[in-house]
């Protein structure tokens, strides 16, 4: 098999390539919707949830049964700075947790019939501190995006990425802060739960690793080759093959809208087949949410990661799809309509 992409140009040809929504299926499943026993609008935002999916699954009345999570994990040399309050052996335990179901992540795929499956991307091999060097090579980075296109089971109908990786809530901070520009500090947040000096140096790595990289800030897969991790590299290669198959995609927190942002950012529209899951309690995932103008299904303070946040909105998915293809319209049931 040839792969999908070997450099970042290719693979940001592969992005300006990707499909947009089926507009027959769209049109289809709002008249549908249009004729379903409720009062108009009474599903609230069931009703949008279930015609965006039906247009990227490209029929009018969809169903949702085989989603797919997959966590990627990852090790960061910027941990060494001392930016998380675990240190990162925690990574490589996890890992062994979720493959021995014991993970939050593996309770949440299971209760909403998810198969979840774990990727560990070369974990003796942390990123480079990125306020010396750049986090990967262009090899490295591109191999992890790869690892992530290639981990999307066509078959799903749904995707999630989750991710682990002890200092990626830093990188994140950073990628965003990259992207978005702001001071530093409006992007750094507690993670797995700093205190407000473990914050204050956080808000420093991230500005010293933002104004090294000032020279690549204005191409956004520079931006992840630069700050980021293989862990926040292979779900934003995910969530670019989900689109690519037109599977829709929920988002989970502030690590994973990091690794989409990086998407949109290059190729706008990358994110169409994307909806947010959850607003992490993490403090600038609302901030980013809104830079991406996506807003959360979910509100429950999870401050996770894992794509546990996402997991719990395929729930709501679920839900909006099941009323919009299994009831009855206004003629089938012989109810009368105002
Ligand atoms: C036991 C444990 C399980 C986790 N599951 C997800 N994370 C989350 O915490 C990490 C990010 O926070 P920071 O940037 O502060 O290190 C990531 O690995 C993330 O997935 C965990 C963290 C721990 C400790
Ligand atoms: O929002 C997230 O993704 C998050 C927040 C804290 C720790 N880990 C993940």
């Amino acid at each position: 098999m040839t792969a999908a992409f070997s450099t970042l140009a290719d693979f940001r040809k592969r992005l300006e390539a990707l499909p947009v929504a089926d507009a027959a299926a769209v049109l289809a499943a709002t008249e549908r919707n249009g004729q379903l026993t409720k009062p108009p609008g009474a599903l609230g935002r069931l009703e949008s949830l279930a015609i965006w999916y039906a247009g990227w699954r490209g029929t009018g009345r969809p169903s949702l049964e085989h989603p797919q999570v997959i966590v990627f994990a990852g090790n960061h040399g910027i941990a060494a700075r001392g930016v998380s309050l675990f240190p990162v052996e925690v990574t490589v335990q996890m890992v062994a947790n979720f493959q021995a179901g014991g993970a939050a992540i593996n309770q949440l795929s299971k209760a909403f019939g998810a198969t979840m499956t774990v990727q560990a991307l070369d974990l003796d091999h942390p990123t480079q501190d990125f306020t010396h060097a750049p986090a990967m090579t262009e090899a490295e980075v591109v191999a992890a995006l790869l690892a992530g296109w290639e981990a999307v089971d066509p078959a799903a109908d749904l995707l999630v990425v989750g991710e682990m990786g002890i200092g990626n809530t830093t990188s994140a901070a950073a990628i965003a802060c990259g992207l978005f520009g702001g001071a530093a500090s409006d992007w750094a947040g507690r993670g797995t739960g700093l205190d407000d000096a473990g914050v204050s140096l956080k808000a420093r790595v991230v500005a010293e690793g933002v104004a090294l990289h000032a020279a690549s800030l204005g191409d956004p897969l520079q931006v992840l080759r630069c700050l980021g991790g293989r862990e926040i590299a292979a779900m934003a290669g995910a969530i670019a093959r989900a689109h690519d198959l037109r599977i829709p995609v929920l988002l989970d927190g502030f690590i994973c809208c990091a690794a989409a942002a990086t998407l949109e950012m290059a190729v706008p529209g990358a994110l169409d087949h994307a909806m947010a899951g959850h607003v992490s309690a993490e403090g600038a995932h609302r901030a980013l949410l809104a830079k991406l103008g996506k807003a959360p299904l979910l509100d429950l303070g999870l401050r996770l990661g894992e794509g546990s946040g996402a997991a719990l909105a395929i729930g709501v998915l679920k839900g909006a799809i099941a009323c919009h293809s299994g009831m009855a319209t206004f003629g089938e049931a012989g109810v009368s309509e105002s």
